[in-house]
């Protein structure tokens, strides 16, 4: 069954203002896709537009191929799971998953083949006769996906579930989820604020800013490839340096920043000479040992965490701007103190150069 969800060229405006500015993007069938970004940028409109919760003010979402404009909520082929869960607490968990069956008129013995059938999936198999309000938080966050589960959804949207949970939890229940879309084929999508989950169980991943979608991507595309400022930035840790394009040989970009001197990266998307820009460096790229002539920068060492395996520097260069390293907990040597003068260095290939730094 196609259940792909199709934003056609949507629009959403509340009056004057544009909370989703026109966005075309195909969700395919049976993909674990998140919307990533900072808190009011759409998330939350994007998920009630395919809901049928708003109606988009120009375009139309359509699931399965087919239009959505005119169906109203309750008759589309989706279901939500909300932040705070909404569950019946005075009901057992057995009547909270076969609710939403009982409304739509399925006979009991059905009924109850589905709650066990889907208590078994989300791993309660013998939790049928207890109250919700004895759950635990993981235990209500699954009960809750059974309960969405239950009308045999093509889509099922989940607007910022783990939200509630204490970390561990959260941590657990994303390899959960995971497991839960992988068995069941449908098509998840996810709204988020939290990278970490975005990457860990997205197929791909939506990065938004204030309305705006900025880059489609798998998660190790958008983290090793972003294409904006915005998205090199949001997205993991990241070492901006500010400045102009003063030459560009083929892939490879000069940038002028000024007191630091020239940093090369690589180009992403069109730029042109004397272009505003900006190197992005991940902290995991920049090393203690010289790499490469020409890329390297002398940095005051500022504070200093072992990690295990790695450690975190907070250094400054000369001119005042903050930088965050991570290295190896081999290349640590006893002379790394805070006041300590080090010499930092990268490869080439290890920075991207974008257009703009308006974000940074
Ligand atoms: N009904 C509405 N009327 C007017 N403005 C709205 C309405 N709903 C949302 N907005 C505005 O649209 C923008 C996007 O809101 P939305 O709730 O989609 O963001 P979000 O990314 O989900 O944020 P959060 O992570 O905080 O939930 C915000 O600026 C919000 O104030």
């Amino acid at each position: 069954m196609d259940s792909s969800v199709h934003l056609d060229n949507v629009v959403m405006k509340f009056g004057d203002f544009t909370a989703i500015q026109q966005s075309d993007l195909k969700i395919e069938s049976g993909e674990f896709f998140s919307f990533l970004g900072p808190s009011g940028c759409g998330k939350t409109t994007i998920l009630n537009m395919i809901s049928g919760f708003l109606d988009p003010t120009e375009g139309a979402v359509k699931i399965g191929g087919e239009d959505m404009r005119g169906v109203p909520a309750n008759k589309r082929p989706t279901s939500m799971i909300f932040q705070n869960l909404a569950l019946f607490p005075l009901m057992t968990v057995a009547e909270n998953i076969e609710f939403g069956l009982e409304v739509r008129g399925v006979n009991k013995r059905d009924r109850k083949k589905a709650s066990d059938r889907l208590l078994e999936l989300v791993a309660l198999p013998d939790s049928a006769d207890k109250q919700v309000s004895a759950l635990s938080g993981g235990q209500k966050q699954r009960i809750a996906i059974a309960r969405a589960l239950a009308v045999e959804p093509r889509v099922l949207l989940l607007d910022e579930p783990l939200s509630a949970l204490d970390l561990k939890l959260r941590q657990h229940m994303r390899t959960e989820l995971k497991e839960i879309q992988r068995k069941t084929g449908i098509t998840f999508i996810y709204i988020t604020h939290d990278q970490g989950e975005a990457l860990t169980m997205s197929d791909r991943v939506a990065v938004m800013s204030a309305g705006q979608i900025q880059q489609v991507a798998d998660p190790i595309t958008l983290y090793r490839e972003p294409v904006t400022d915005f998205v090199a930035s949001f997205v993991g840790e990241n070492n901006a340096f500010k400045g102009s394009i003063q030459d560009i040989n083929g892939s490879e970009i000069v940038v002028d920043c000024g007191p630091l001197g020239k940093l090369v990266g690589k180009g992403v998307g069109a730029l042109t000479k004397g272009q505003e820009a900006t190197l992005f460096i991940r902290p995991e790229h920049i090393s203690l040992i010289p790499v490469v002539e020409g890329n390297s920068f002398d940095v005051t060492i500022k504070e200093i965490n072992f990690e295990g395996a790695y450690l975190t520097l907070n250094a400054e260069t000369t001119y005042g701007h903050s930088l965050a390293v991570q290295i190896g907990s081999d290349q640590y040597s006893s002379n790394m103190t805070p006041g300590a003068h080090i010499s930092l260095s990268y490869h080439n290939k290890d920075a991207v150069v974008i257009s703009g730094g308006e974000n940074v």
